[in-house]
């Protein structure tokens, strides 16, 4: 990474500030780009969704997974949950989605509820373990009945393909039938998913991100009090590939000694630790045993701790400098917040990190774990930071009533926000296309072909308010 001529800063900078200068390129094709992380996490495109309640479950794990991410489940999620979705995780197929099942004497009301916590737009209704019908998603406005049952409501399946089918040849065969929904089912009929047009498309462009057993990964969250390393070694022996020893300052000695003790636990999966934003707080947290260190005080939009505080750093100063004290100690970072556009991305990775941690941009999703609203503006989920009132009030639930009310008052985050669903880009799955997108395409301006030759070779200036307007489309005019 450099910058322009006279474009050295003087201050500390975050995304906005910053622009990338494209630099002669040998690449023929933007698919040629290596989104592969080298972390330890497995991470296929340089994804790594946040520790937050109202974003990391379960469908969430499985479809970031699916697509070369990875989903960190949250610390307040008890073990024995935990676990559930861990083994959930592993249990899914690497290429259908999951379909949302219902049975015939369902009602129309429970399907509707059901289908958009999965981006493919349909329930599958299963009698005596064969799919036998489709209820399609109703559009709003459309008159239906909600108390029919599903028996007389379902449409028949227009595609039914054996589980293993080629993706390309589910793509053809949908669009060969003008349909939009394939059924996979295994030798004896039974259901096995469903894959979409653009669900076989995808299994072509991206590869999974898979343990040594070829199951889809996910990562887990442990805070810094209590019992940290039985948690950690549950975590693990549920399947957790990956630990985050996760606090607001991760650059406190209690910090240190928990992480400390997960090290010496000797699990056996990667040790992500954070949140710090200096030099110093990385190699601390790196000698007491992370091979991660998560970057990030305040970037988060459901954050206020820089409100409330005024301790943070603009992002992609933090980032850099922690990178580079990282890399002489040969672990990684993960830029950890503050990621609202794909460019964000790209400039987390040109400033060093191995990944980028996304956390309320996902939380407007189907997947994300909320129940999802309708008004005026469309549809939403709500979604809340992990240290506003709502999320301590969860995590203190069994403490006694003074000790709540003194927890209380540590108010850092948003309990209420409304994270829009962007009708264009409905599901997660629409969000990580246009993220890698952007990434691909930022590699080959900047002449790479891998994350690693991207911070290396990028070349960025510092722009103004005004440079950083210029750059936005205007797609009302001016
Ligand atoms: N990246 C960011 O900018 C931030 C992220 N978060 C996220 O919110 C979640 C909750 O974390 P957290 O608030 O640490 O809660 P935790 O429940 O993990 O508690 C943190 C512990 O550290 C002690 N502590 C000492 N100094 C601090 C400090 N400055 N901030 C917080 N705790 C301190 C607390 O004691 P006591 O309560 O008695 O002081 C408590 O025992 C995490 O997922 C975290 O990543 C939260 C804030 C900022
Ligand atoms: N200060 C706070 N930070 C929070 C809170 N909840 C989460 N976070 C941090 O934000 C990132 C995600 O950032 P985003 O911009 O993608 O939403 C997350 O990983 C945490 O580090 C909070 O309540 N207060
Ligand atoms: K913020």
């Amino acid at each position: 990474m450099r910058f322009l001529d006279g474009h050295e800063p003087d201050h500390d900078l975050t995304y906005d500030d910053l622009f990338i200068v494209p630099n002669r390129s040998a690449a023929t094709s933007r698919f040629d780009v290596d989104l592969a992380s080298s972390d330890g996490t497995g991470t296929t495109i340089p994804l790594v969704v946040a520790n937050m309640t109202a974003i990391a479950g379960k469908r969430m794990a499985e479809t970031v997974a699916r697509r070369g991410g990875i989903v960190v489940l949250p610390q307040d999620v008890p073990l024995d949950a935990a676990a559930r979705t861990i083994g959930f995780v592993k249990g899914r197929d690497l290429v259908a989605d999951t379909p949302v099942v219902m049975s015939p004497d369902d009602l129309m009301a429970q399907a509707q509820a059901l289908i958009p916590k999965r981006a493919h737009g349909a329930a599958v209704v299963v009698d005596d373990g064969r799919p036998v019908g489709l209820i399609a998603r109703s559009v709003s406005g459309n008159d239906i009945d909600m108390f029919t049952d599903l028996r007389s409501a379902m449409t028949p399946i227009p595609v039914t393909l054996p589980a293993g089918t080629d993706p390309r040849t589910v793509f053809d065969t949908l669009t060969d039938a003008n349909a939009d929904l394939a059924v996979l089912v295994d030798g004896d009929g039974a259901l096995v998913g469903v894959l979409t047009r653009t669900a076989a498309l995808r299994a072509g462009i991206y590869t999974p991100n898979v343990d040594a057993r070829g199951r889809l990964r996910v990562a887990a969250a442990v805070g810094i009090n209590g019992d940290v390393v039985g948690k950690a070694r549950g975590l693990v022996e549920a399947g957790a590939d990956v630990l985050v020893v996760d606090t607001a300052h991760g650059h406190q000695e209690k910090m240190i000694s928990a992480l400390s003790a997960v090290a010496d636990a000797d699990l056996g999966v990667p040790i992500a630790a954070g949140n710090v934003v200096s030099q110093r707080g990385t190699l601390d947290l790196i000698d007491a045993g992370a091979t991660i260190v998560k970057v990030g005080v305040g970037p988060g939009a459901m954050c206020t701790t820089r409100m409330m505080t005024g301790v943070g750093r603009p992002q992609f100063s933090a980032v850099a400098e922690c990178a580079a004290a990282a890399r002489e100690r040969g672990a990684h970072v993960w830029a950890d917040g503050g990621i609202r556009h794909p460019r964000d991305v790209a400039l987390a990775i040109a400033a060093g990190a191995s990944n980028a941690m996304v956390g309320s941009w996902f939380a407007g999703t189907y997947e994300s774990p909320g129940d999802l609203h309708t008004d005026a503006g469309g549809e939403y989920k709500v979604s809340f930071g992990m240290a506003s009132k709502r999320a301590v009030a969860a995590r203190s639930a069994t403490d006694n009533a003074y000790d709540r009310a003194r927890k209380g008052l540590f108010e850092e985050g948003i309990s209420s926000s409304r994270i829009r669903i962007d009708p264009e880009h409905p599901s997660v799955e629409d969000l990580i296309d246009h993220i890698t997108a952007g990434v691909r395409s930022t590699a080959t301006y900047t002449g790479a072909t891998t994350l690693q030759e991207l911070h290396e070779k990028v070349v960025l200036g510092v722009q103004s308010a005004a440079g950083f307007a210029e750059g936005r489309p205007l797609p009302g005019g001016w």
